[in-house]
């Protein structure tokens, strides 16, 4: 995969999404369906988009016991998409089992990347050891519950940019990053806390981007993605 800028649809139902998407006039992108937008729209807009040509992430970050994710992946599996979540702290059983459930559903024989989310870019390292009650380093956390994805037989990981560079070395150079909590210098945080620019997730070596109100917010969403397609991957 040719280190994608993933945009996430962070929108409220598929008019909106659909507005939006007239910007980019029916080139193929690599779009993010998250809980909002599924939990409105469901299945028939996932099997929609992919027919127009577009890679689907269905991030729903699957987080239960693992019988129960088994079963859902299972269901997850049908829609053809490419990408998918689980929440790594549900653990090694259930990350597993995610991937059974995937491999059973798969009827194209495309198993989608499944990727495992370590900890949140909206958690800092205060909040993970204060409120969460984790006593490790959020560094060591991310890089431990990488290498249990591993374990599990996932492709991959989302972490922050920051996380990525220690990931490759401790768990695999190969081992697949997502990296959400992308900003331009002059852009806002939002409810994001471990946050960096598209150059530097570049450089810290993280294999794909996800980018939701630095395009959907803006003024010019087209020229956005192709600003931060440029300095993420340079210039083509
Ligand atoms: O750790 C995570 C996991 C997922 N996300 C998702 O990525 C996008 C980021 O949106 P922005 O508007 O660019 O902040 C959003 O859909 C999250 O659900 C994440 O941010 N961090």
């Amino acid at each position: 995969m040719n280190r994608p800028v993933i945009i996430a649809m962070d929108f409220e139902n598929r008019q909106e999404a659909e507005r939006f998407l007239t910007s980019f006039s029916g080139e193929s992108l690599f779009l993010k369906v998250g809980m909002e937008l599924f939990y409105k729209e469901g299945p028939s807009l996932v099997r929609d988009w992919k027919r127009e040509g577009h890679r689907i992430f269905l991030d729903l970050k699957l987080h239960d016991i693992p019988n129960t994710v088994k079963r859902a992946a299972r269901q997850l599996a049908t829609f053809g998409v490419d990408m998918t979540t689980v929440h790594a702290a549900g653990g090694v059983k259930m990350m597993a089992a995610a991937m059974e459930g995937l491999k059973e559903g798969t009827t194209t024989g495309d198993l989608p990347i499944c990727v495992a989310v370590t900890q949140l870019t909206s958690t800092s390292e205060e909040m993970m050891k204060e409120e969460l009650y984790i006593a490790h380093s959020l560094e060591d956390t991310v890089v431990h519950y990488a290498n249990n994805a591993k374990r599990a037989g996932l492709h991959g990981v989302v972490c922050s940019a920051l996380e990525a560079g220690h990931i490759k070395e401790q768990v695999s150079p190969s081992f697949y990053t997502v990296t959400p909590g992308i900003r331009l210098q002059s852009d806002s945080h939002d409810d994001q806390q471990r946050v960096v620019t598209p150059v530097k997730a570049k450089s810290l070596g993280s294999d794909a981007i996800v980018v939701g109100r630095s395009i959907t917010t803006a003024d010019d969403p087209k020229a956005a993605y192709e600003k931060i397609k440029t300095e993420w991957r340079g210039k083509e």
